[in-house]
């Protein structure tokens, strides 16, 4: 039997979907279907065939092609979506809710039809209410629906961590969990650097700054790009995701998943560390909390629920 390379669908070949494409063609983790709307048909194929042309000089062998037609993703393996609009300096994620949830219901009604093996992984804005839409939409098993937050949140905090110590990155490890608003949870608790709890490293009031910074890690990025949102560390985030399901990796990340009882909370999809593997979300871990950290949890879950309310509206 023949092998056949992973098929990787990207939808929206903005500033998140078109950096993502060149990171999992340089990754070598299949091949790439960077897709756009028909009126933006010929730049989508224009991005991908520049991409492509960059595969010589840095020798990689996955292909990448644009389109606007669903017809190219048929078999994907999985399907990334970042369709969708990025905010501007004085919004809030959920300020977008009305205009995405509209882009993320037609995607998924494409991804339904020719893709309904695919594992899906949504990044578009306000992403734990555009996963439940997705959710919705596709009609797939929890375990193929998954949101990313907690990579990119947790990547933040971890950079500033490394640079508050003067330490390599690889040596820092913590969990932000919760919603992706600013109210996110990062976990100071279960944050280390070579395995030595952080508060013995830093003083409360630095963690505490370094908490806040994370929280609002985002709108730090809007703001100094002035017209647009990050998207190197979240198309990062989106690559480890990717990986760790086409390689079955077993990865323990957190993820937004939907909860059915977990930490309390029923039929909502929340940022939460889970197992990444050859099926998707393989397990949720429920970490014991404090009942302050539990506190900091229902909040942002609320907020979560209230964003979650207007799209299902
Ligand atoms: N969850 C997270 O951690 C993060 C989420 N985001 C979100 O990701 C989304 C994309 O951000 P960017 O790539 O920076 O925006 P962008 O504006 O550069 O790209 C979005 C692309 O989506 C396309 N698009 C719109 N409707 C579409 C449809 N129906 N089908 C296919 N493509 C469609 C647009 O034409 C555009 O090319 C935003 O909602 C942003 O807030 C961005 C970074 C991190
Ligand atoms: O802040 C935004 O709007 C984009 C995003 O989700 C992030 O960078 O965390």
């Amino acid at each position: 039997m023949a092998i056949k390379r992973n098929k990787i669908t990207v939808v929206g070949a903005g500033f998140t979907g078109a950096t993502t494409a060149l990171m999992l063609a340089q990754k070598e983790l299949g091949d790439v279907v960077l897709v756009d709307i028909p009126q933006l048909e010929n730049p989508t194929k224009g991005k991908a065939l520049d991409m492509l042309e960059a595969s010589p000089v840095q020798g990689f062998d996955s292909n990448i092609v644009g389109t606007s037609d669903y017809a190219d993703t048929a078999g994907s393996d999985i399907v990334i979506i970042t369709a969708g609009v990025a905010r501007k300096p004085g919004m809030s994620r959920d300020d977008l809710v009305n205009t995405n949830a509209g882009i993320v219901k037609s995607v998924c009604e494409n991804v339904k039809n020719h893709c309904p093996d695919a594992i899906v992984i949504i990044l578009s804005n306000p992403v734990d209410a555009m996963t439940y839409t997705a959710y919705q939409t596709l009609g797939f098993p929890k375990s193929r629906v998954i949101g990313q937050s907690g990579v990119l949140d947790t990547a933040r905090y971890c950079t500033f961590i490394a640079q508050e110590l003067n330490v390599s990155v690889e040596d820092v490890r913590g969990f932000v969990l919760g919603g992706h608003g600013d109210d996110m949870v990062p976990l100071v608790r279960y944050s280390s650097v070579g395995g030595i709890p952080i508060d013995t490293l830093i003083p409360a009031d630095r963690i505490e700054a370094i908490v806040q910074r994370t929280r609002v890690g985002g709108g730090e990025i809007v703001n100094l790009l002035g017209n647009g949102s990050a998207y190197y560390a979240p198309a990062a985030s989106l690559v480890q995701m990717t990986e760790a399901i086409l390689k079955d990796k077993k990865r323990i990340i957190p993820v937004i998943a939907y909860l059915e009882g977990e930490y309390g909370y029923e039929d909502l999809f929340l940022g939460v560390p889970a197992l990444l593997g050859g099926s998707g979300i393989e397990k949720v871990f429920e970490l014991e909390l404090t009942a302050e950290e539990k506190a900091a949890l229902d909040k942002s879950a609320e907020s979560v629920r209230n964003v979650i309310k207007v799209v299902s509206l």
